[in-house]
């Protein structure tokens, strides 16, 4: 049962008020009893005061905390998706790097790294006894092509229909050679075939396909029309070729053809 103690108050406070009870033998005994209990209201006050502030304190600081705690949260999630589209466009930048390493940019063909590239992977094989490439090093055969002339195509025409021959010669032969081995840009206006299917006499066949398509292909301009030819020496791979000796065969077959007369394929 809640007890009123303001009344009661009331009722106290007025007795002691009250003159007639001035020299009473109790009121001093109530006078002391109502010190007493004023004392104890203003130290339970206080304590109360006391309490509230200390649950206001440990809500304030549990909510910094959290308010902290939530920060941090979000600056880790944040520095991670930095992290992430950084990886990814390093990822990115590393392929575009490895992509422009490896081609070269007018033809956009592989380029002589890459085409060295290819080819290594055959004899680095062949070292360390790998059947399987070794057997398609029995079927390789490379093709040095130049374009015959080319200076004067430049002289002529200009370098910048120069770069176009380049470009349309390059998809002309890629076309050519299609699934039967790969073209790249072996330099200026040499390019290098590795075929790694036919024998050497199918090699030397869609090479000689090849020499027709460049001689039939036009290149217009304005009013004027560029054509061209090219020289064509071809190697087959022996069994005791590395890969420097395969290449210099080849390239001494184009010298061959470009001393007989150019326009031609021959064997190494
Ligand atoms: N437009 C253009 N020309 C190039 C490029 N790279 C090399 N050349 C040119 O290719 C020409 C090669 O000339 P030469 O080595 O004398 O050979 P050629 O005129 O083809 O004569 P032969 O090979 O003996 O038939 C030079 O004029 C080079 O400037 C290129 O990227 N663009």
């Amino acid at each position: 049962m809640k007890t009123d103690f303001t009344e009661l108050e009331a009722k106290v406070q007025a007795i002691l008020d009250t003159p007639e009870y001035q020299d009473h033998p109790a009121r001093q005994a109530l006078s002391q009893l109502w010190d007493i209990n004023q004392d104890q209201w203003e130290r339970m006050e206080r304590l109360t005061r006391l309490s509230d502030s200390y649950q206001d304190m440990m809500i304030q600081r549990e909510k910094s905390l959290s308010e902290r705690f939530d920060k941090h949260l979000r600056q880790l999630e944040k520095m991670t998706r930095i992290s992430d589209r950084y990886q990814r466009s390093l990822r990115q930048l590393n392929i575009e790097l490895e992509k422009t390493s490896l081609i070269d940019p007018l033809t956009e063909l592989p380029n002589r790294r890459m085409m060295m590239k290819h080819l290594s992977q055959g004899y680095d094989c062949q070292q360390e006894d790998c059947s399987e490439h070794r057997k398609s090093l029995d079927h390789l055969s490379v093709a040095m092509i130049d374009i015959d002339y080319f200076k004067k195509v430049n002289d002529e025409f200009g370098h910048l229909v120069g770069d176009d021959v380049l470009v349309s010669l390059g998809k002309l032969m890629q076309s050519v050679v299609e699934n039967s081995g790969v073209i790249g840009r072996w330099g200026g206006e040499e390019f290098l075939v590795i075929l790694t299917c036919p024998q050497l006499d199918s090699a030397t066949k869609l090479m000689e396909t090849l020499r027709q398509k460049v001689e039939e292909f036009t290149l217009s301009f304005d009013d004027k029309i560029v054509t061209t030819s090219v020289s064509i020496g071809v190697a087959e791979h022996h069994k005791s070729d590395t890969m420097d000796s395969l290449l210099s065969r080849a390239d001494g077959a184009l010298y061959k053809a470009k001393s007989n007369g150019r326009n031609r394929v021959e064997l190494g």
